[in-house]
């Protein structure tokens, strides 16, 4: 992991939080997961641009935070066409709650991924979830334990990587579900070059995602052509009317 000189101030503060944050009462089984690459094969195959479209109230990076229902915004999120849901479960600095993670999981019959800073393996004892993210920076040498962790809890993972090395990591970690993040987390900023830089080493096995500041339609074919099976947006869909952003997105 980096030294915390290293990360943005906001970066600091949520990983600070993350460390507080407790588990769940009882260790959680999930016995009836939704296949994340299922729903991103079945989008591909049905002539939609796989979206996974997230639920972000807010973030160290938004102005404001939306008052609209996260179910709401979900249901519209389908409506559109998304092949799978994001869902921050992250209270302090995105807004969320695991109360939302569970009502828009039962709302909805597409994947949901839980999307937190995970950092314990009792943190995935939280809520049962389709899908959680994993991010290999923040995990450094407990990645391996902590998805095996989930796995063995009936949980999918997505591992997020933002460079070469990290990617390594995540592979040799057994990781099946990559996501390259645009957003360095170090000073917070986006450029999709780094996932037009990182692709290329991501085996053709895994499910991989392209994820952060895919603003356009036209960011969204360029993050395809360079080899994603599927997009996670946020700021894009939220920004707006979810429903229409995401079927844009889907026929991008
Ligand atoms: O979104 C932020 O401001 C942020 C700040 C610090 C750490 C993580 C952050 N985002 C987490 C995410 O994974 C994004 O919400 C997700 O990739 C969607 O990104 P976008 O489409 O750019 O909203």
């Amino acid at each position: 992991m980096d030294s915390r000189e290293e990360m943005a101030p906001a970066v600091r503060s949520i990983l600070d939080a993350a460390r507080e944050r407790s588990g769940g009462a009882s260790r959680v089984t999930v016995d009836d997961a939704r296949s994340l690459p299922a729903a991103v094969g079945a989008a591909e195959a049905d002539g939609r641009t796989p979206v996974v479209a997230e639920v972000k109230p807010t973030s160290p990076t938004t102005a404001g935070e939306t008052e609209r229902d996260p179910v709401e915004l979900a249901e519209e999120m389908v409506a559109g066409g998304a092949a799978a849901l994001s869902v921050l479960t992250e209270p302090e600095h995105f807004g969320g709650s695991i109360e939302n993670y569970r009502r828009v999981r039962e709302a909805v019959d597409v994947p949901v991924l839980r999307k937190d800073f995970l950092l314990e393996e009792a943190q995935l004892d939280a809520v049962a979830a389709d899908v959680v993210l994993l991010i290999a920076r923040f995990l450094g040498d407990d990645l391996a334990a902590m998805l095996e962790a989930a796995r063995d809890r009936g949980m999918q993972v997505l591992v997020e990587v933002h460079s070469a090395d990290e990617l390594e990591r995540a592979v040799d970690a057994g990781a099946e579900i990559i996501g390259v993040n645009n957003r360095d987390l170090t000073e917070l900023e986006v450029d999709l070059d780094t996932f037009e830089a990182v692709a290329p080493a991501v085996p053709d096995s895994a499910t991989l995602l392209a994820e952060s500041g895919i603003s356009t339609t036209a960011d969204a074919r360029r993050m395809r052509e360079a080899g994603a099976d599927g997009l996670l947006i946020g700021t894009a869909i939220m920004d707006g009317d979810p429903r229409e952003n995401t079927t844009q997105f889907v026929n991008a």
